[in-house]
C-alpha cells in the first residue's frame, strides 16, 4: 500500500531531519532525483542525453533550488541546460550558483528543449499557476518533469482552479502527498525519493493491486454457497428494473457465494440470472450476511420502510442511490441500526451534500476530509464516488482509489459498484478495505469493458469476474 501525507506533515517530518543534516544535502538528494529522472526520460525520448536540451522553470522558492540543481548534475552529462527564472531576484542562490558554475545559461524567455523541469512552485503552492508562469507553460511543447508536484494542482487536494501543469512524469521527495493520487492524471509517472523522514500515520492509503489481491475473499475447500457469505439486494422498481439487474448481476459476479434479491424487480432479476434467489420483500428474503440497498428504489415512504427493516436487521449495509436520498431526508432511519454494525454510504456528490450539509459538513475542494468528517459524523464508512474515490470509515482511516480512465463515468456505472461492495461486505470485509477494493475492481472492470471505446454499466458488470482474474491473479 502506498501512502500519502498532507503538506503540513511532510514539512514537520523535514524540519527534524533538515536539523541533523548538514546544510544543503536534503536538497542535493532530492535534485539528484530529479537528474536521474530527466537522465531516463531523455534517453527514453530521444536515444541519448549528451548535447539534448533541457528548459528549467525556476520559482521563488525550494522547488526551483532543486531544479536548478538538477541542471547542475545534467550539466555533469553534458546535457545543455537553460535556466528560466520566473521570480529572478527570488531564484535559489546557491541552487543558481551551482547551475552557473557547470556551464548552464540563465534564458529570457522559453527556448527549445527535449524535456522541461517543472520548478515553479512546490509544498507552498496556493492556487493556480501566475499568469506569467501559466503564459511560458501554455507554450511549452517539450514533455515536463515535475519537481515535487505539478505546479498549479493543489498539493493537499489535487485542485485546479486555472492554469496547471500537466507533467509526464513527478519526481517528489519524502512521502507522497495527496495531489500525488487525487490528481494523479496530471502528474504522470511518481517517483519518490526517499529523504529518510520519520512520518506520523498517514492522511490516506493507495490500495494496490497485490492490497486487494491479499484482500478478496477467495472460496475454500470447505466452502459452500453459504459459508462465502449471502448477498442480498434490494434495489430498483417494477417500473425501473435496470438498477436491480445491474447491482444484483454484479454481486453474482463478485462472489461465488449466494445472490438474494428482495423487491419489486424479481421477475426480470431472475430472468436475467436464474441464479438468484429471488423474494418481493426483504422480509421474505431468508438470512444474508450483508445487504445492498438503494439503487433505483424510490425515495418514497415504501421505500423507506424497506431501507428500515434492511438497517433493522443487524447486518453490514451498503446504501446507496435512493437509499442515501432516503437517509437524508429521513434522519430518524439510522436510530434502526446497531450502531455496532458497519453501514457504508457510496454517494456521489450531490447525494453526499444531501446528507452532508444539514450536519454542517461541506464538500469543498478537500473531498478526503469531507468524507472523513462525514464518516465521523454518522459512525459509518463513506465511500465519495468522484474521479478519485475516496472511502473514509469512522475511525479517521481512508483510502484513496485514483482513477485511471473516464469510462465509468456511464449510467448505472454506481449500481455495479455497490453490488461488488455488497459482495464483499458479505465475505466479512473490514468496510474501508470492502470499499477500496470494490473500487480498485470496479475501476478495472471498466476499463476491460471499454477497452478504448464507450461502454455500458451491463458490460462493466459483465466484466467483474475478468478484473478479479486480472487482480487475484
Ligand atoms: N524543506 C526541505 O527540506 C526540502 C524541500 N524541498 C523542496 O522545497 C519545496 C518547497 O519549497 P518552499 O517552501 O521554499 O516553497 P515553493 O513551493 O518552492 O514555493 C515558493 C513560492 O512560490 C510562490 N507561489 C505560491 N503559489 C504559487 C503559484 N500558484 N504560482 C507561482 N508561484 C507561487 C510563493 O511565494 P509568494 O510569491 O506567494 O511570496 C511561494 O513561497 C518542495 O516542494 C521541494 O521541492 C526539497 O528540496 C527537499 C528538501
Ligand atoms: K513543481
Amino acid at each position: 500500500m502506498r501512502s500519502a501525507w498532507s503538506t503540513h506533515r511532510i514539512r514537520e517530518a523535514e524540519e527534524r531531519v533538515l536539523a541533523v543534516t548538514p546544510d544543503g544535502a536534503l536538497m542535493r538528494r532530492a535534485a539528484w532525483g530529479i537528474a536521474r529522472q530527466a537522465l531516463a526520460m531523455l534517453r527514453e525520448r530521444t536515444g541519448g542525453v549528451a548535447g539534448r536540451r533541457v528548459l528549467l522553470l525556476v520559482g521563488a522558492g525550494n522547488n526551483g533550488g532543486d531544479a536548478l540543481w538538477a541542471g547542475a548534475f545534467l550539466r555533469k552529462r553534458a546535457v545543455a541546460v537553460d535556466a528560466l527564472l520566473l521570480a529572478p531576484e527570488r531564484a535559489h542562490a546557491e541552487g543558481l550558483a551551482a547551475l552557473r558554475s557547470a556551464g548552464g545559461r540563465v534564458v529570457q524567455a522559453p527556448t527549445r528543449a527535449d524535456l522541461a523541469v517543472d520548478g515553479i512552485v512546490g509544498l507552498s503552492a496556493r492556487g493556480p499557476l501566475r499568469p506569467a508562469a501559466a503564459e511560458v507553460v501554455a507554450r511549452l511543447d517539450a514533455p515536463v518533469l515535475a519537481v515535487d508536484l505539478p505546479s498549479g494542482v493543489d498539493p493537499d487536494t489535487g485542485a485546479v482552479d486555472g492554469p496547471a501543469v500537466t507533467a509526464a512524469a513527478t519526481v517528489t521527495f519524502g512521502g507522497c502527498k495527496p495531489v500525488h493520487f487525487l490528481a494523479a492524471e496530471r502528474c504522470g509517472a511518481l517517483t519518490l525519493v526517499d529523504l529518510g523522514l520519520d512520518l506520523p500515520d498517514p492522511d490516506f492509503g493507495v490500495l494496490d493491486r497485490a492490497d486487494v489481491a491479499a484482500a478478496w475473499p477467495l472460496p475454500g475447500a470447505d466452502d459452500d454457497k453459504y459459508t462465502q457469505g449471502v448477498v442480498g439486494i434490494t434495489a430498483g422498481s417494477s417500473t425501473y428494473p435496470g438498477a436491480a439487474v445491474l447491482a444484483t448481476g454484479s454481486a453474482v459476479r463478485a462472489t461465488s457465494g449466494m445472490v438474494r434479491y428482495a423487491g419489486s424487480a424479481a421477475e426480470e432479476v431472475n430472468r436475467r440470472y436464474p441464479e438468484v434467489v429471488v423474494t418481493g420483500s426483504v422480509g421474505d428474503a431468508g438470512r444474508v450476511q450483508a445487504w445492498v440497498a438503494g439503487p433505483g428504489m424510490g425515495t418514497g415512504h415504501p421505500a423507506r420502510d424497506v431501507l428500515r427493516a434492511v438497517l433493522e436487521q443487524g447486518v453490514p449495509v451498503c446504501v446507496d442511490a435512493d437509499g442515501i436520498t432516503l437517509l437524508a431526508k429521513h434522519p430518524e432511519l439510522w436510530d434502526a441500526r446497531d450502531p455496532g454494525v458497519p453501514v457504508l454510504l457510496t454517494p456521489h456528490d450531490r447525494e453526499f451534500a444531501r446528507v452532508a450539509e444539514p450536519r454542517g459538513i461541506e464538500l469543498g475542494a478537500d473531498r478526503v476530509a469531507a468524507a472523513k468528517a462525514l464518516a465521523a459524523e454518522l459512525g459509518a464508512t463513506v465511500l465519495l464516488k468522484g474521479h478519485a474515490t475516496v472511502v473514509a470509515g469512522p475511525d479517521g482511516r481512508a483510502l484513496v482509489n485514483p482513477a485511471r480512465s473516464h469510462w465509468l463515468a456511464t449510467a448505472g456505472s454506481g449500481d455495479v459498484l455497490s453490488g461488488v461492495v455488497g459482495a464483499l461486505l458479505a465475505a466479512g470485509l473490514d468496510p474501508v478495505l470492502a470499499g477500496g477494493a470494490a473500487a480498485f475492481v470496479h475501476v478495472r472492470a471498466g476499463e476491460l469493458a471499454a477497452a478504448g471505446a464507450p461502454t455500458s454499466a451491463s458490460k462493466v458488470v459483465d466484466a467483474v469476474p475478468d478484473a478479479i482474474r486480472d487482480v487475484v491473479g
